[in-house]
């Protein structure tokens, strides 16, 4: 790896590491008693809090800042839920205590999110834990996944492209350096960002179900998902 990608790489670990979700809400997780509504609120106030750790991290990624204006919204608001459960998916199979996966599983069952939307979120969260991600691998991916050129609404497209073409140089070399056994492991992380917009989906389902029942979502979540 160059200099340059040596020094890339530093930048994206240290914003994704330096923006993590509170401890807080990771804690009320464990306390809080198990209603529908009780587990809705810290689904949401975790969403919450994971989109804006993911608007930080995204404001520090080299060259994010010097993009257009309005591309850098709608990468945003295009890349939103994907990089939230890559993510999550990172931090249910790496982070979390054994304790609070299992809790957090619970709550997810028991928040009112539609059952045929479990299994694909789940099965996904094993398909990352599998891999075994570093955590260079995981802000590198979820950078890669941010810059994605064909979002809605992306005026210049040969600008992100440029960014992320960037990006999946230093993915490349990483996991040659980091998996020298596993020949393809570079082009399985690219596919399970395939599988992501699969789950971005099912996602849209579970608020419009949410929506149904009345739920309240915060302004951010309603902003950056354009809802009403
Ligand atoms: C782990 C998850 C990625 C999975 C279950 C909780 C999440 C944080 C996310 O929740 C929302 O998107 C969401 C959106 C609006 C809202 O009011 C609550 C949660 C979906």
């Amino acid at each position: 790896m160059t200099k340059e990608q040596r020094a890339l790489m530093k930048a994206i670990v240290d914003a994704y590491n330096r923006h993590q979700i509170p401890q807080d809400v990771a804690k009320k997780l464990l306390q809080e008693q198990y209603s529908a509504e009780e587990n809705f609120l810290l689904l949401t106030e975790m969403a919450t809090s994971q989109v804006q750790v993911l608007v930080e991290f995204t404001k520090n990624i080299p060259g994010f800042l010097s993009l257009d204006r309005e591309d850098q919204i709608a990468l945003l608001k295009g890349s939103t839920v994907e990089a939230m459960f890559l993510r999550s998916a990172q931090v249910f199979s790496r982070k979390m205590p054994n304790g609070h996966t299992v809790v957090l599983e619970e709550r997810i069952r028991k928040s009112g999110i539609p059952d045929e939307f479990m299994t694909p979120m789940f099965n996904f969260y094993k398909s990352i834990g599998e891999l075994h991600m570093v955590q260079e691998e995981q802000a590198i991916l979820t950078a890669i996944t941010i810059l994605m050129p064909d979002r809605p609404y992306v005026k210049d497209h040969q600008a992100v492209e440029r960014l992320q073409e960037t990006m999946l140089n230093v993915l490349r070399k990483l996991c040659v350096l980091q998996h020298p056994q596993e020949q393809q492991y570079f082009a399985r992380l690219l596919g399970r960002l395939t599988e992501l917009r699969t789950l971005s989906h099912y996602h849209a389902e579970m608020l419009t179900s949410w929506k149904m029942n009345d739920h309240k979502f915060t302004p951010l979540l309603c902003e950056i998902w354009d809802v009403q």
